[in-house]
C-alpha cells in the first residue's frame, strides 16, 4: 500500500494543483489509448492504412508523454494550467483530425472526440479560450475536408464532408457554449469559496483578537487557558499576572478618550515586546491585561514585568506629552491541579495591594 502511494506521488507529485492537472492528463492518456485501440482494429480490419495509423500513434504517443513532462515542469516554466489545457486540447484536436484523414468510412465517427475534448476544457480553460479553440478546430476540420473531397472526391464526396462539417459545427459550437456557461459557474464557486474562507477568516480575528489593542481578547484567553489546564508545565510551573495601567481614568479626563485609546494600544506595543515567544498577553477589559506566563517560574516572571514596566514608562504615546504611564501588576505562581480561576483570583487580590501600595509595582501572590 505505501508503494504503491510512493509511486503515485512519484507520478503525480504532491502539489495539489499539479496532482489535478496530471489526473485530468491521465483521464486523456486512456482515451488516447482506447483510440489507439480502435484505430489498430481499423487497420487489422484493412480500413486504415497501417503505416499511416503507426505514425498517428507514435506521434500521439510522445505528444502525452511531452505533455507529462510539461505539466510537470509547468511551475518552472511558469506555464499557468489554462495555458497547458489549451495546448493539450490544440494537440488532441491535430491528432483527431489526422485520425478523421485515415479513418476512411469510419471517419464521421472519430469527429465524437472533438466534442470530448472541447467537454475537458471546461475543467481548465476560460470561457473565451474555449470558444477559440472550438472555432479553430472548426476551420482546421473544415480545411482537411476540403483538402480530402478535393484530391479524393471519389472517397470523400463533397456533398457528405459538407454535412458533415455542419453537424460537426453544430456540436462544437453548442459544446464551447455549454463548456463556457460551465466555466463561469466554476469561477463563481471558485471566487465563493475564496469569499467565504476570507469571510471565516475575518470572524476568527474578531473573535479571538481585541480590536483595539491587537492583543488576544477574553473570550480567546479563556480557550488558551483551558488548554494550559490541560498541558502538563516543567519543573518552573506556570505564572499568571493580572496588570492594569495606573490612573488611567485622569488620562482619559486629561487628554480625552481618543489619548487613552492611544494609551492603551502603546502600553500592548511595548508590554508585547517584552513578552518571550510562548507568553500570552490578553487585553482582560477596559484597562486591565491578564498574562500567562507558561514555564516560568515567579523570580523570572518578576523579570519579565519589571522589563515590561521600564518600557512602559519610557515608551512614546502619541497625544499624551509629559505624562509618565505606569502600570500595577499581581503575579501569582499556579498551584499544582489549581484551576485558573483561583489563580486568576489570587493574582486580583495582588493587584489589589500593589494599588493600594500606592501603584506602579509588581506584588506577588
Ligand atoms: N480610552 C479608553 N478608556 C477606557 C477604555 N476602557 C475603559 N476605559 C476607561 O478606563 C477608566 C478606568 O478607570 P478606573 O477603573 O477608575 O481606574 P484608574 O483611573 O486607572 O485608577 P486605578 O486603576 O485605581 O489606578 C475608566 O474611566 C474607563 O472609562 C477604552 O477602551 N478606552
Amino acid at each position: 500500500m505505501s508503494l504503491l502511494r510512493r509511486l503515485v506521488e512519484l507520478l503525480y507529485g504532491s502539489d495539489r494543483a499539479l496532482r489535478r492537472m496530471l489526473q485530468y492528463w491521465a483521464a486523456t492518456c486512456v482515451l488516447y489509448v482506447v483510440c489507439i485501440g480502435l484505430v489498430l482494429v481499423q487497420v487489422s480490419r484493412g480500413m486504415t492504412d497501417g503505416e499511416t495509423a503507426h505514425r498517428l500513434i507514435v506521434f500521439g504517443s510522445w505528444g502525452a508523454l511531452a505533455f507529462y513532462a510539461l505539466i510537470r515542469a509547468s511551475a518552472r516554466l511558469g506555464l499557468k494550467p489554462d495555458q497547458l489545457a489549451v495546448s493539450q486540447a490544440v494537440f488532441s484536436m491535430i491528432c483527431t483530425m489526422c485520425a478523421y484523414a485515415i479513418s476512411g468510412p469510419l471517419r464521421a465517427a472519430v469527429l465524437v472526440m472533438t466534442v470530448l475534448i472541447i467537454a475537458f476544457c471546461m475543467f481548465a480553460a476560460r470561457p473565451r479560450q474555449t470558444l477559440l479553440l472550438s472555432i479553430g478546430s472548426l476551420a482546421g476540420a473544415g480545411g482537411v475536408m476540403y483538402w480530402l473531397q478535393a484530391h479524393d472526391p471519389l472517397r470523400y464526396p463533397p456533398m457528405t464532408e459538407l454535412l458533415t462539417f455542419g453537424y460537426l459545427a453544430g456540436a462544437l459550437l453548442a459544446t464551447a457554449l455549454l463548456s463556457g456557461e460551465m466555466s463561469k459557474l466554476r469561477s463563481r464557486l471558485k471566487r465563493q469559496r475564496r469569499e467565504l474562507s476570507d469571510a471565516l477568516e475575518t470572524i476568527r480575528v474578531l473573535a479571538t483578537v481585541d480590536e483595539l489593542t491587537s492583543l488576544v481578547n477574553r473570550r480567546r484567553m479563556h480557550e488558551v487557558l483551558e488548554a494550559e489546564e490541560r498541558r502538563q508545565p516543567d519543573e518552573n510551573g506556570t505564572c499568571i499576572a493580572l496588570l492594569d495601567i495606573d490612573f488611567f481614568k485622569q488620562v482619559n479626563d486629561q487628554f480625552g478618550h481618543a489619548a487613552g485609546d492611544a494609551v492603551l494600544r502603546s502600553f500592548s506595543i511595548a508590554a508585547r515586546a517584552s513578552l518571550r515567544a510562548n507568553d500570552v498577553l490578553a487585553r482582560w477589559g477596559g484597562e486591565e491585561f491578564l498574562l500567562l506566563l507558561p514555564d516560568a517560574a515567579p523570580e523570572d516572571a518578576r523579570h519579565v514585568l519589571e522589563r515590561m514596566a521600564e518600557r512602559v514608562h519610557g515608551m512614546p504615546v502619541p497625544g499624551v506629552q509629559g505624562r509618565r504611564i505606569s502600570f500595577s501588576a499581581g503575579l501569582a505562581t499556579r498551584r499544582a491541579g489549581e484551576p485558573f480561576a483561583d489563580a486568576i483570583h489570587r493574582a486580583d487580590n495582588a493587584l489589589y495591594q500593589a494599588k493600594e501600595a500606592g501603584r506602579d509595582r509588581i506584588v506577588l501572590a
